[in-house]
């Protein structure tokens, strides 16, 4: 299915709608609701015909100015979750806040601040990046036509395609194409974009492409919500992640955060492997595992150095001592206890 850029074409804009709010010269005027998350869920739950619970109870809150990766496996419900953020489908239960707003009851105003790409958009293949770029914004009734070229022009440049604006997009990479779906969300000034697995089908360069992207528009302040499979993805660009499995979110924090809770683990080789785990064991080392050839263990705050010695003076014969730092991967797995696609 294709998806419009935004929330679609609306009908008649209700009477709190500001008519203002969409033009690209400025912002909507401050608010009270400015303070607020960009996106805030409580209690979103989407239950399908047939009983399944796609989400399950997830409780959202995206900061402002983050890149946020909104991480699972495939099915866990992700792009259920982004469709209930913008009112695509109507969720079972629970609550959607947008820059500060109630959706879907205040979509008609909120989604003119929101940039976003679920599934893409369809080009015209004859037609120009230009041309699509153009038709999108006359079905956007928000849209002023009078600055439409210049915005378009605009939108080109954000996403490095002036010079291929006049190409028509069937001799676009895939690259190109997604840069200029991401433009289609660009072409009015927004506060939040909300990307469903914008490197999708991407080759390595497409994808190096709209991952600089993602960081550039971050850097001018837009906040940006992105659905991914891929840990390295979340690694490279995103300050902020949650993590879905199976419809529930099992996690949401810093980066930084996640980072600091990888404790090392100390791994010791040898064929010695009870007396190793003996002596590790009464030095205080916790959380002990064994291999075929070695013995791993939580060190926790004891110092290294003393080890080698103990272990030596143990008759442990030592062929690696090593104090190795969990993965995200490994905590990902560990929290969601599926295996994720780390490939670049
Ligand atoms: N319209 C629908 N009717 C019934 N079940 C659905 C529908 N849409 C999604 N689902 C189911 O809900 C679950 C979550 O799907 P969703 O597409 O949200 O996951 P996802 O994390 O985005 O995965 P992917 O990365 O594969 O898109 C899956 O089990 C899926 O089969």
């Amino acid at each position: 299915m294709t998806t419009p850029p935004t929330g679609g074409p609306s009908p008649t804009p209700p009477a709190d709608a500001d008519p203002t709010s969409s033009t690209t010269e400025s912002l909507p005027a401050p608010s009270a609701t400015d303070d607020r998350p960009p996106v805030v869920t409580r209690g979103l739950t989407k239950r399908f015909r047939g009983g399944q619970v796609a989400v399950d109870a997830i409780d959202l809150e995206v900061p402002a100015g983050s890149v946020f990766g909104f991480l699972g496996p495939n099915g866990s419900g992700k792009t259920t979750t982004i469709r209930m953020l913008l009112g695509l489908i109507a969720p079972t239960a629970g609550s959607v806040e947008l820059l500060g707003e109630a959706m879907p009851a205040r979509q008609l105003s909120v989604l003119p601040r929101v940039g976003a790409l679920v599934e893409g958009p369809a080009f015209y293949p004859f037609w120009t990046g230009q041309a699509n770029l153009l038709r999108f914004d006359a079905a956007d009734r928000t849209a002023d036509p009078r600055t439409r070229k210049a915005r378009a022009g605009e939108a080109l440049e954000r996403v490095g395609l002036s010079n291929a604006a006049g190409k028509k997009v069937r001799a676009y990479s895939l690259g190109m194409r997604q840069r200029l779906a991401i433009a289609v969300a660009l072409m009015q000034r927004r506060e939040l974009l909300v990307l469903d697995e914008p490197t999708n089908g991407l080759d390595p360069q497409g994808t190096r492409e709209v991952r600089l992207l993602i960081r550039e528009l971050a850097n001018d302040g837009t906040t940006i919500f992105t659905s991914t499979h891929l840990l390295a993805e979340v690694e490279q660009v995103c300050t902020h992640a949650a993590v879905m499995s199976r419809g529930r979110l099992v996690r949401q924090s810093t980066m930084a955060e996640l980072r600091s809770e990888l404790r090392p683990r100390l791994v010791v080789r040898t064929p010695d492997l009870g007396r190793a785990a003996q002596t590790l064991a009464g030095l205080g080392v916790t959380d002990l595992r064994q291999t075929e050839e070695t013995v791993d263990g939580d060190p926790g705050e004891l110092p290294i150095d003393k080890f080698a010695a103990a272990l030596v003076a143990a008759d442990v014969r030592l062929h690696g001592f090593t104090l190795e730092r969990p993965s995200l991967e490994e905590a990902f797995v560990a929290l969601t206890g599926e295996g994720f696609d780390v490939a670049e």
